[in-house]
């Protein structure tokens, strides 16, 4: 054991004494460059005294014999060697390269690229010396003894004008790799004109934008100049950096940037693109070649839905004023207020798809609060249901009063989905609604929200606008970028979609129907969603990135490699059409899972879509509403399911069949769903499902199922006094086994195995696995925070 410890230091002192120390660098690095010196003035003054130098090539012992040459006869031999027998002018390419390379050893500075410096200026020695030889044959000191014989045999087989199509086209080779030459860039500077390229213009530029000094000019600098210059000219970056701080004393106000600051940056920087450049380079090499990752290559014909597959549903686009009944609604409004003493200064509508807005602004004087509180009478006086009163409207000095249309118009799917606002949508994963009150096609986009929360009482348009929503996403989205998940526990609303099962859904591995309707398949598939989560936040972990957008960005410029598991990540969207049914009997089950995706999968993907019939604080609990910022009311019943749902009342006067309150957080939008009726869904699904698909729908990550464990549910006041501590200790070494927890916290073998159930049921552990650690479901400490926090918070 020891001599393989001894042996192994004494390879490793090996390998170090190989590699050149800093010291040792700097010495080598030295020599080349004093070597190259020699070299140049040796080679110069050979050509200067060669003819005298020349008897003495053979009398080199000979300590009386003094050549001209400045390095004497040592000079006088290599000169000779180099220029009169090899290359001629070319050699001095030769101290170039040497020179080059000591400066790299002498400052340190890393050895990349110099290998290819070293090829290149070899070929041009070749090149310049054949190039002598063909052009200046008499002067066999010009091209020297190779040059002339290349020239000599080349000439042989391949005549005067072969050798110099060969010599112009190695030119092009030289000047397009070597100078990166892009002549696109010279006929364009050409362009530019004259004017352009007066010598004094650039530098003059350079000097009023540094004279500046600001951050940000800094910054734009390198930019312009690179753009107008050679775009990955990062010397060229370097220089200006540094020449900032001459420039700087002469200015007073910038005083307070300190030299030292500005070197420091300026090293900073360097280094973090160092370490950038060596993927940035390789990964545009890869785009270069093979262009960007089209992730839609795999079905790359396939074809958008078009608009035909959707109806009109008898609207002609725009809305049908009925003057009367503005006029009529208008008296009832201004009378009513009267009869209770309120003035009216000045009465505005605006016509809605389904209802009309009235915008009053009460004379000077008047509390709000009289008027809201009259919203039964001015109903009354109207004789119409679902009025609701806007006191004040949020953004606006004016009180708002919504009164139905006698003839509401239906909302199309077409209209909306013709829009030039959906149309022209740049967002993530756009969701056309329907229209707002005053007639704009309304647009959200569901990657913002992040999950959306919909309730309304029963044949109220929640299907409908499940089905608005899926459709919006299908007329804008690829297969390759999308996937649902789609919950139906009623078996038939989502039924139709079981046909783009192979173009836009997903499912576990190893399950025949996609559509997904029994409880414990819907719990199974929660908890691998949940898996896949965890997967997607390494990926993006490791990728260095803080949401899908960006590693999707990555990804497609060729950024990650596949081989370390990277993979485009499409979007999911998880739909679940009667959330109720589902909670009431699965319950813990349910909530858990859904809690942490709500919680934690917006960065990365995963979208939810909850629609229940009763929005009852059971359903709906205190965990799931505070992860569902974005809400949806159809009308409801009551006023407190109103309050559950949107937090505040409303939702109970509206008038039913896709009229809806939205809101995302603050305001609360009044709005007409877009009506798309079943046989247009029939018709899309067939329009894509008719088309060429993936072998399988999207496959989820296995999940194993604890039929075993599920019975443990321990409350939270029957868990153990060590049950956080114990979650921590998982948590934090990502391991989920009771000899851990035995052996961190000193307990006893059962009493650890008791707190790893708790865990189980708590949801921070998987289910028992036989002899592997369980699985821990909880990434990280403020995950698990945040989790046993929101559990104390819903029981109570
Ligand atoms: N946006 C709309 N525009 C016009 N009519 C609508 C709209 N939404 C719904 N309707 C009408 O209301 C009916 C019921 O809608 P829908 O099936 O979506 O209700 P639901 O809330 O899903 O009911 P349930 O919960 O019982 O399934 C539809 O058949 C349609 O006639």
């Amino acid at each position: 054991m020891a001599r393989k410890k001894a042996t192994k230091t004494r390879t490793k002192k090996k390998a170090s004494r190989l590699r050149p120390s800093k010291q040792n660098k700097v010495i080598l690095g030295s020599l080349l460059i004093l070597i190259s010196i020699a070299l140049f003035f040796s080679f110069i003054s050979f050509y200067l005294n060669w003819q005298s130098d020349q008897s003495l090539l053979t009398e080199f012992a000979d300590r009386n014999r003094e050549a001209k040459n400045l390095l004497n006869k040592f000079g006088a031999s290599v000169s000779h060697f180099f220029m009169f027998k090899g290359f001629g002018l070319a050699s001095f390419i030769l101290p170039v390269l040497l020179c080059l390379s000591g400066l790299y050893l002498f400052l340190g500075i890393p050895r990349k690229g110099l290998t290819s410096k070293w090829i290149w200026g070899l070929v041009m020695m070749i090149w310049t010396s054949i190039g002598l030889g063909f052009f200046a044959a008499e002067s066999p000191l010009l091209g020297g003894q190779i040059g002339f014989e290349m020239n000599d045999f080349l000439q042989d087989y391949i005549g005067k004008i072969g050798v110099l199509l060969l010599l112009l086209f190695c030119l092009v080779v030289i000047l397009v790799r070597f100078f990166n030459f892009d002549p696109q860039e010279f006929a364009r500077a050409l362009n530019r004109g004259a004017t352009a390229l007066v010598p004094e213009r650039k530098p003059k530029a350079v000097v009023t934008d540094l004279d500046d000094t600001d951050s940000e000019e800094e910054t734009s600098n390198p930019i312009t100049l690179a753009s107008e210059e050679a775009e990955e000219d990062a010397t060229d970056l370097y220089t200006h950096k540094t020449d900032i701080p001459p420039v700087t004393p002469e200015e007073p106000s910038t005083e307070e940037l300190p030299d030292t600051g500005s070197e420091l940056k300026v090293e900073v920087e360097q280094q973090a693109n160092e370490e950038e450049e060596d993927t940035d380079v390789a990964a545009q090499k890869l785009v270069d070649n093979f262009g960007e990752f089209d992730p839609t290559l795999e079905l790359s014909k396939y074809k958008f839905p078009h608009l035909d597959l959707l109806d009109t549903h008898g609207a002609s686009g725009g809305i049908t004023i009925n003057q009367e009944e503005l006029e009529e609604n208008k008296d009832k409004i201004v009378n009513t207020l009267k009869n209770y003493k309120i003035g009216i200064a000045q009465i505005k509508a605006t016509i809605g798809p389904t209802v009309t807005l009235y915008e009053i602004v009460p004379e000077a004087g008047i509390r709000i609060s009289r008027i809201k509180n009259l919203e039964d009478d001015i109903a009354l006086s109207l004789a119409a249901l679902g009025i609701r009163i806007i006191a004040p409207i949020p953004g606006k000095g004016t009180i708002g009063i919504e009164v139905p249309n006698k003839k509401p118009t239906i909302v199309s799917m077409r209209s909306v989905i013709a829009s030039k606002k959906f149309q022209q949508a740049e967002m993530q994963l756009p969701i056309a609604f329907g229209k707002t009150i005053s007639n704009e096609t309304f647009v959200v986009d569901l990657a913002k929200m992040p999950h959306l929360l919909m309730a309304g009482a029963t044949g109220q348009g929640k299907s409908v606008g499940l089905n608005a929503i899926l459709t919006s996403l299908l007329y804008k989205k690829h297969p390759a970028e999308v996937k649902f998940i789609l919950v139906d526990p009623k078996k038939v609303e989502l039924t139709l979609y079981n046909k783009i099962e192979r173009h836009f859904l997903a499912k576990l591995p190893d399950t025949e129907e996609a559509i997904i309707t029994d409880n414990t398949k819907v719990i199974h598939t929660l908890n691998s969603l949940c898996i896949e989560m965890d997967n997607r936040y390494e990926l993006l972990k490791s990728a260095l990135v803080r949401n899908i957008a960006e590693y999707n960005t990555k990804f497609k410029a060729r950024k990650l490699n596949p081989n370390e598991g990277h993979r485009y990540l499409p979007y999911i969207v998880l739909v679940i059409d009667e959330f109720a049914d589902l909670i009431m009997s699965a319950g813990k089950e349910v909530e858990t899972p859904i809690a942490r995706l709500a919680q934690l999968a917006r960065a990365i993907g995963i979208h939810l879509i909850i629609a229940t019939q009763r929005p009852s604080v059971n359903v709906i609990t205190g965990i799931i509403k505070a992860n569902f910022p974005a809400r949806i009311a159809f009308r409801v019943t009551s006023k407190i399911d109103s309050r559950t749902i949107l937090d505040t009342q409303g939702a109970d006067q509206l008038i039913g069949r896709g009229d809806m309150l939205y809101t995302q957080g603050n305001d609360i939008v009044r709005l007409q769903c877009a009506f798309v009726d079943t046989p247009e869904v029939a018709k899309i699904t067939d329009y894509i499902g008719s088309q060429r698909a993936y072998p399988d729908a999207h496959l989820l990550p296995e999940y194993e199922g604890e039929d075993s464990g599920t019975g443990i549910d321990y409350s939270i006041e029957e868990r153990d006094s060590k049950f956080r501590d114990a979650a921590e200790v998982v948590v934090t070494a990502q391991q989920g086994s009771a000899s851990l927890i035995q052996r961190k916290l000193k307990l006893g073998y059962n009493r650890a195995g008791r707190i790893i159930d708790q865990l189980e049921a708590a949801g921070i552990v998987g289910p028992f696995e036989g002899s592997k650690a369980r699985q821990v479901l909880v990434s990280d400490l403020a995950s698990l925070e945040h989790l046993l926090n929101n559990e104390t918070k819903s029981d109570s």
